[in-house]
């Protein structure tokens, strides 16, 4: 059942109360209820993802942030922006950041997943392991538009009946899609055609799946936790209501070897009082990468003088909540382009037919996410600086281009560059012993030379791919204010007035082997020290994946499920 508000829930004790709603917690709910004898309360902040229009419209997805959907956060000063805040969304909504985003449907490479199995000593984080669980979780279909796609994809590598319908893109874009291939082909070596960036081996050009199979939004809430699922009797989902604190009481356990017990969320239901709830078997924290460490420090977990100063009493040592913070930068490279393509967004008259379409077809424009195409690359071999990536089949930059998007009324091509092995490292910390209070957020952007070096080899990539012989006559003049800048110091200069997010934090709960002095979780993503909780989400990455993150919080989550039912002796 759904409950609305705090005072709806009459039950005070589950099995399993989970903290946060989003990608990891919808999945765990529904996977957890699949086990009839336990009883899972999923609690999350914000409202219902049911009826939002905006969060079901591919296209639309831009239009949720800086509204209710969206926790609205924005950074510390950032140091290489010469102290320029950025923007920093996260869902607010069931299903999360899933139900926000912009739908690209990336897990990244081999190497991003062995490296997680080789810095926490289980095999079970590696590519081939965690393999059965992308399958598990995708549903891959046909595109709404229904043209021949063999030869886009390789069906080898996908799943065919899991939760989340995911396609390739649901029209072709006339003037650029056929011109990318072109290029690929034109260009070869490190821009090759690549049949599927999903195989672990992503280098190279390739479409660009996402998980707007169907030609509608697919988060974790519409796939995981459907009006179906949601009858079961066992699982509860409670919405509008933030978990403040993890809490010790009375009833918990406590031994010499597996340390205090953990067993108790307490929540604030948006100006309705605050209450408890116990968990009987686990708390699982799912509020990702900002969330759930701002639940931890608030709840006495992390560097004891840290929290000292800010008036929280520490209760255990983990000095790494909070800390190792990895996000991916984005720049945005435009150039003056011949294309024909409708600008959808800016012009009201098309829209409302697109919408139509829409709403009568699932087909048409508003199905695509902002990019039909992807272009995955590494720094040069003979880059002098200490390789931050997972190893050679992970990439440094992604290349993504849009056709027409964004206010201008010009006809426009735009790049995404987002640098996906950064090697900056931030902080999520508190400033006050108030748990409403916002967290301060310090990714720390670019204070690691390699990923300057990185910004400025995806812009001067981005050029080689357009100045490609497919693009004469389409493509005009790269446009201000990366125009023109070609030194080092000059794009520099470029990269620092306007970077921004990919969205893609993870690691601040990160994993580490058991027994070790650091880290906050072991490879069973139980928290180091104590009994009875989980935590479950981006944090607990020990490394960004070179992708973008939702695929991997999937398998998280999914392999998560299944560690948690064999724990408890239970199966679905
Ligand atoms: C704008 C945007 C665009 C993105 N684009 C893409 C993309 O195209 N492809 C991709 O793969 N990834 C993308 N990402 C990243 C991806 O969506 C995230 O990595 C992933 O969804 C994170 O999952 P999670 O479970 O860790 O956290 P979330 O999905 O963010 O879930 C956390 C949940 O916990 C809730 N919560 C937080 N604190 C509390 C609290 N105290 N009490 C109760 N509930 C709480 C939140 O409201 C939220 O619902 C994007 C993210 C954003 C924000």
């Amino acid at each position: 059942a759904v409950y609305q508000q705090l005072s709806d829930l009459r039950q005070d004790e589950f099995d399993f109360v989970i903290a946060g709603g989003g990608t990891a917690g919808a999945v765990l709910a529904s996977r957890l209820s699949e086990v009839r004898g336990f009883q899972v309360l999923l609690i999350e902040a914000g409202p219902s993802n049911e009826g939002v229009l905006d969060a079901e419209v591919p296209l639309f997805a831009s239009r949720l942030h800086n509204t209710i959907y969206d926790w609205n956060f924005t950074t510390t000063p950032q140091e290489f922006a010469n102290g320029r805040i950025v923007p920093y969304a996260r869902g607010h909504i069931l299903g999360g950041s899933s139900s926000i985003n912009a739908m690209a449907y990336t897990r990244g490479s081999i190497d991003d997943y062995d490296r997680w199995a080789r810095v926490t000593g289980d095999s079970g984080w590696s590519w081939n392991k965690i393999f059965p669980y992308f399958k598990k979780h995708e549903l891959f279909m046909q595109p709404t538009d229904g043209r021949n796609i063999t030869g886009d994809f390789d069906p080898a590598v996908h799943g065919f009946d899991g939760m989340t319908r995911i396609s390739l893109p649901n029209q072709l874009q006339r003037d650029f899609d056929a011109r990318f291939i072109k290029a690929a082909d034109e260009l070869g070596g490190k821009f090759s055609y690549n049949l599927d960036m999903n195989s672990g081996k992503p280098l190279g050009s390739a479409w660009f799946p996402s998980t707007a199979g169907g030609g509608e939004r697919r988060s974790s809430a519409t796939s995981y936790l459907t009006r179906q699922i949601m009858k079961r009797k066992n699982l509860h989902v409670l919405l509008n209501t933030r978990a403040t604190r993890i809490r010790q009481t009375s009833k918990s356990h406590s031994s010499k070897s597996h340390g205090p017990e953990f067993d108790t969320v307490e929540t604030f239901g948006n100006g309705r009082g605050s209450r408890t709830f116990r968990a009987t078997k686990e708390v699982i924290l799912s509020a990702g990468t900002v969330g759930s460490p701002h639940i931890l420090l608030h709840s006495g977990f992390g560097n004891a003088k840290e929290l000292q100063s800010v008036g929280v009493k520490p209760l255990v040592n983990l000095p790494s909540v909070g800390k190792n913070l990895t996000d991916h930068p984005l720049l945005v490279v435009d150039f003056a382009a011949d294309a024909t393509e409708p600008n959808v967004l800016a012009d009201p008259t098309i829209l409302a037919e697109a919408l139509e379409q829409w709403k009568t077809s699932r087909t048409g424009p508003l199905t695509n996410t902002v990019d039909n195409n992807v272009i995955w690359g590494r720094l040069p071999a003979d880059s002098p600086f200490e390789d931050p990536s997972a190893g050679p089949n992970s990439p440094h930059w992604e290349l993504l281009p849009a056709v027409n998007l964004g206010n201008a009324p010009e006809p426009h091509l735009s790049a995404f560059i987002s640098l996906v092995s950064p090697a900056s490292r931030g902080t999520i910390s508190i400033n006050s012993s108030d748990p409403l209070d916002s967290p301060v957020i310090d990714p720390a952007f670019f204070t690691a030379p390699v990923d300057v070096a990185s910004a400025r080899d995806g812009v001067r990539n981005i050029r080689t791919f357009y100045a490609a012989k497919a693009f004469e006559g389409y493509i005009k003049s790269e446009s201000p204010p990366s125009a023109g800048a070609e030194s080092d110091e000059e794009l520099d200069a470029f990269i620092s007035a306007t970077f921004a997010t990919t969205w893609h934090p993870t690691s601040t709960v990160k994993m580490s082997p058991k027994g070790a002095d650091y880290g906050v979780v072991d490879p069973d993503l139980k928290v180091k020290g104590i009994q009875g909780l989980r935590v479950v989400d981006a944090s607990v990455m020990p490394f960004v994946v070179s992708a973008h993150t939702q695929t991997a919080v999937y398998v998280i989550a999914e392999r998560a499920a299944d560690m948690i039912k064999r724990d408890w002796h239970e199966r679905a």
